[in-house]
């Protein structure tokens, strides 16, 4: 299977501040990659960092088999779409694809006209006179345009009505299966993520949390309930990733890779939502300790 993107040990400190502490990921070609954690948890660091815009303070990335700052080669294969969705005010959208076939040599003037069209965008309008939606559309108009074979977009629908992101996610599976493309997209919308990716990174605390396929990771965790006991008699072969109790009940969210058969314990299974918030609340231990490795 190729890889589209390894990090080993990535750290980003800004000063004192540690953005991104070792992370260490391996994601496999053509995949669509949901990145989640909760505000600060270093998202758009490594979004920057994959895209060649930052460089680490130690570690290493490669993404597409180069280093992202390596160069014009590398930067044409990668499409990158800021939280801030930027573009220049006082141009039109026309102007927009016009810049974009100047810069990008591998540049689709065909797929950005027929999506500007589709979007029912005027291409005489200018920027500045778009709202947020319709600029973050303009936006990865752009990045698709240039055909990259990996598209990082940073809470690109973060601005958008649930109609718009509807859209907005539909056009980027249209652009991923019909360009092979991998992508990653931070988002703070799991259930958007859960209708589009086939991959999660969970970033908490500068640290992976977690990071596996979909549907392994919801085939391995799960919500045992039972009578009120300590924390640490879970069931027999889990690891508890959070822990709630009442006077007379105990819940945990627990990883394990064999299905709990024991009686005493009523097993439910998880959604990805619940799966994020068990991480994101997770019960205090090492970040370390808890990086799920899924096998493939
Ligand atoms: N240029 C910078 N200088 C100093 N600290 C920074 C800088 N950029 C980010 N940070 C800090 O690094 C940490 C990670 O920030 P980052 O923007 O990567 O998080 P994020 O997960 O994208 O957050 P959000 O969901 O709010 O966008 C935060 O503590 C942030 O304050």
């Amino acid at each position: 299977m190729t890889t589209a993107i390894r990090t080993d040990a990535l750290t980003k400190r800004y000063g004192r501040r540690t953005a991104l502490d070792a992370c260490t990921l391996d994601i496999p070609a053509g995949r669509v990659v949901g990145l989640v954690g909760p505000n600060g948890a270093g998202k758009s660091t490594l979004l920057q960092l994959l895209a060649g815009l930052l460089e680490p303070t130690s570690g290493t990335a490669t993404v597409l088999g180069g280093r992202p700052s390596s160069g014009p080669e590398q930067l044409a294969r990668v499409g990158f779409v800021a939280q801030d969705t930027p573009t220049y005010s006082g141009l039109t959208i026309r102007d927009h694809l016009r810049l974009g076939a100047h810069l990008n040599a591998r540049w689709d003037a065909g797929l950005a006209e027929a999506r500007v069209a589709r979007l029912g965008l005027d291409p005489d309008q200018k920027a500045g006179r778009l709202s947020g939606g319709q600029r973050a559309q303009l936006a990865l108009t752009l990045a698709m345009g240039k055909r990259p074979e990996l598209l990082l977009l940073d809470e690109p629908v973060a601005s958008l009505d649930p109609l718009a992101r509807r859209e907005f996610l539909g056009g980027l599976m249209e652009f991923v299966a019909e360009q092979g493309a991998t992508v990653v997209l931070s988002s703070h919308l799991v259930t958007d993520l859960e209708r589009v990716c086939d991959h999660l990174v969970l970033l908490a605390a500068s640290h992976v949390q977690v990071s596996g396929e979909v549907d392994e990771l919801l085939a391995t965790h799960q919500r045992v309930t039972g009578r009120r006991r300590p924390h640490d008699e879970a069931p027999a072969g889990t690891s508890v990733v959070r822990s709630g109790h009442t006077d007379r009940q105990s819940t945990f969210v627990v990883r394990s890779s064999v299905p709990v058969l024991d009686p005493e314990w009523a097993v439910e299974p998880l959604d990805l939502e619940e799966l994020v918030l068990a991480y994101m609340t997770q019960d205090v231990v090492d970040a370390h300790d808890l990086t799920v490795e899924v096998s493939r």
